[in-house]
């Protein structure tokens, strides 16, 4: 599919951000909201493995899990339109998910600060492999490393202090108001 035929609104909108900022939850509530399908990448890195990430870490090592993720992602961002894409958080460290999804996609960047991100952890620490192992203050050099490859996105939307629901209506009434001028 040739990107450049797409109309804004016929191009898959992509959720980055670090590991827990709420791609996820987020990205299906947009979804909804907007009646497309979602596809979350590391859903379908887990169908492909026929096990979830954390997993495929332990089983068959970081490399393994992150030749697929470019493979899916690169794939989904080339050949969908209308779709709604939650990509893992470590997705955009590879330069060629970078270039397909910013050359096909809408990329909207979910920022949420150190400060809000540190009480999420609970959360998310259990099943996120790349968290394993690692001291607060490490996981805190790994999340502001991450920014310089997160800041190079379509729109930014700041998260803090703001539920799933609010973020997601916030989105949905941005992305309106654009279809509406181009
Ligand atoms: N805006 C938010 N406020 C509070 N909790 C949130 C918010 N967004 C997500 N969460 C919670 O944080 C955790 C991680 O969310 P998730 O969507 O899986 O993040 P990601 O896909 O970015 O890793 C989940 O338990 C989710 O319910
Ligand atoms: O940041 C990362 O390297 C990862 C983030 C995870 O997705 P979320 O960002 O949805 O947690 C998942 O892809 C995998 O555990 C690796
Ligand atoms: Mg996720």
């Amino acid at each position: 599919m040739n990107s450049h035929e797409l109309s804004i609104r016929e191009k898959n909108i992509v959720f980055i951000g670090f590991m827990g900022v709420g791609k996820t939850t987020i990205g299906k509530r947009v979804a909804e909201k907007l009646y497309r399908s979602f596809i979350d990448a590391d859903d379908e890195i887990e169908k492909a493995f026929g096990m979830p990430p954390k997993e495929v870490f332990e089983k068959y090592g970081e490399k393994t899990f992150r030749d697929k993720e470019r493979e899916i992602i690169t794939h989904l961002c080339t050949e969908q339109k209308l779709h709604i894409i939650s990509l893992g958080g470590g997705a955009f460290m590879q330069e060629e998910i970078r270039k397909a999804c910013l050359e096909n996609c809408i990329v909207i960047y979910l920022d949420l600060s150190w400060e809000h991100w540190k009480d999420r952890i609970g959360l998310i620490i259990d099943s996120r492999p790349v968290l394993q192992g690692r001291s607060l203050d490490e996981i805190e050099e790994l999340f502001y490393k991450r920014q310089e490859y997160y800041e190079v996105h379509h729109s930014k939307m700041e998260t803090d202090e703001q539920d799933p629901e609010e973020v997601a209506t916030h989105i949905v009434d941005s992305l309106k108001l654009a279809w509406e001028l181009y």
